[in-house]
């Protein structure tokens, strides 16, 4: 049984901006992100441009983020005491969680201690590592509407779960992300295999998963939601124009922003968005999944950090995701307005060699107002995201048309 933290140790009348100082000087702000990704790379970039001290942390040597920041440490961030040492030895006033797959109990514990501010609280990242906790949240405690769930320890357990649920239903380990683990049952004679399938793709082998009812919506959103600091001190709820996306067995291949949206669904989708952000609490951006049919509106999860499907901000806002958290944590002003329609498009890696070299760059980039992003991956898995081609356009139909093209014309090849 998942145990819940209720409250937030830092409450919003006690943030304060945060004073930028040199990098490297006794004058320092430094931001540490667990998680060095794609994702973190862009907010660790973000971060440089404010003059900020970054320190980034993952698993494996030359992640994306640890080739732009200051320092770089490799540990098993799962493992507490090897989180806290590093934290002891790095003294950051910001750690940034980037993944989900953190040692959250030990962040509880630091936030508590005082030793560094935890993006957005520790709480947040704590429920959110955990389907189980962020479901409980939001169906049990905030009444947020969400597909019918049950969890279950055992294949046993899982069937009965189902006889409850019914067919056609999701399974997916609590704890996984980008869809590993994850499978659509149709039918009995599948439940043993998307069983198996769950324990495989789990993070942390406990073997218990989530069953939850599927969902027929239309399309599905991410509601960037950024909780920065207005002018009075007061913590303020901004939306970004929801970015619409398709995902292939969990994972994402395309997005888009803005999907068009009913108004009432709109109006729906981002009361969801503020009261899951509000009881989370702290500062930064937020990635609120949502599935919308018609004017009904599903919660399905949040992360409190940038979303994948947001990187197509990098072409469509004015500031992007990563910029918008960057600001938002240092307790500055946001801007999320849209800049142009956009879209973008994954690129695969295709291939399983380190140290692949890419194609064809040169064509995409002669699709019209489209860009290339590759990620530096020191290694690349067939399925591996690498890099993301963005495009804008008159519409977004236009904007997907030349991400998707432009994506294509990057061939991966052996480097060798
Ligand atoms: N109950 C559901 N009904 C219909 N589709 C679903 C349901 N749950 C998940 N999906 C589909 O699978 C996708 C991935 O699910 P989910 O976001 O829970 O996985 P994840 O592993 O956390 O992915 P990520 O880490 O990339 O957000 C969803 O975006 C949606 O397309
Ligand atoms: N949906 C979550 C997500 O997109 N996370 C992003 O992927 C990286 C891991 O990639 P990898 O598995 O290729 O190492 C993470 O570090 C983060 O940037
Ligand atoms: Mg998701």
């Amino acid at each position: 049984m998942y145990n819940f933290v209720y409250s937030n140790l830092l409450d919003d009348r006690s943030m304060k901006p945060i004073t930028l100082g040199t990098p490297l000087s006794p004058s320092t702000t430094k931001v540490m992100l667990l998680g060095s990704g794609e994702l973190g790379k862009e907010v660790l970039i973000a971060l440089q441009r404010l003059g900020v001290e970054t320190i980034a942390v993952d698993r494996y040597a030359n992640a994306p983020g640890q080739q732009v920041a200051h320092r770089a440490h490799v540990i098993n961030m799962a493992d507490g005491a090897a989180l806290r040492a590093l934290i002891e030895q790095e003294k950051p006033d910001l750690i940034v969680p980037e993944i989900e797959a953190i040692a959250t109990d030990m962040l509880v514990q630091i936030e508590s201690e005082g030793l560094a501010r935890v993006i957005p609280t520790a709480r947040a990242a704590q429920l959110t590592m955990n389907r189980e906790g962020i479901r409980r949240l939001a169906a049990e405690k905030l009444w947020l509407p969400t597909s019918p769930y049950k969890f279950a320890d055992s294949l046993e357990e899982l069937q009965a779960a189902i006889a409850v649920i019914g067919y056609p239903c999701i399974i997916k380990p609590v704890m996984s992300s980008s869809g590993k683990g994850q499978s659509k049952v149709d039918n009995a004679d599948e439940v043993a295999a998307a069983w198996d399938y769950a324990a495989s793709g789990s993070r942390v082998n406990q073997g218990r998963v989530i069953v939850e009812g599927f969902i027929d919506f239309d399309y599905e959103i991410t509601l960037l939601t950024v909780r920065a600091m207005g002018a009075d001190g007061s913590v303020e709820t901004h939306f970004c124009e929801p970015i619409g996306h398709i995902q292939v067995s969990g994972d994402y291949v395309e997005s888009w922003q803005p999907q068009a949206m009913a108004p009432l669904a709109l109006e729906r989708a981002r009361e969801i968005a503020r009261k899951v952000t509000e009881d989370l609490g702290g500062l930064g951006l937020f990635g609120v999944e949502l599935f919308v049919k018609g004017n009904q509106v599903w919660f399905s999860e949040v992360s409190p950090r940038p979303h994948d499907t947001g990187m197509v901000t990098m072409c469509s806002q004015r500031l992007n995701e990563f910029e918008l958290h960057a600001r938002a944590i240092l307790g500055l002003p946001v801007d999320a307005s849209l800049r142009a329609p956009g879209a973008s498009a994954v690129i695969y890696g295709q291939l399983d060699e380190v140290g692949i070299a890419f194609t064809g760059v040169d064509e995409a980039m002669r699709v019209p107002e489209s860009e290339v992003r590759l990620f530096g991956k020191p290694e690349s898995f067939k399925k591996r995201r690498m890099g993301v081609a963005l495009a804008n356009g008159v519409d977004t139909d236009e904007a997907r048309t030349r991400a998707k093209l432009a994506a294509s014309k990057v061939v991966p090849v052996s480097g060798r």
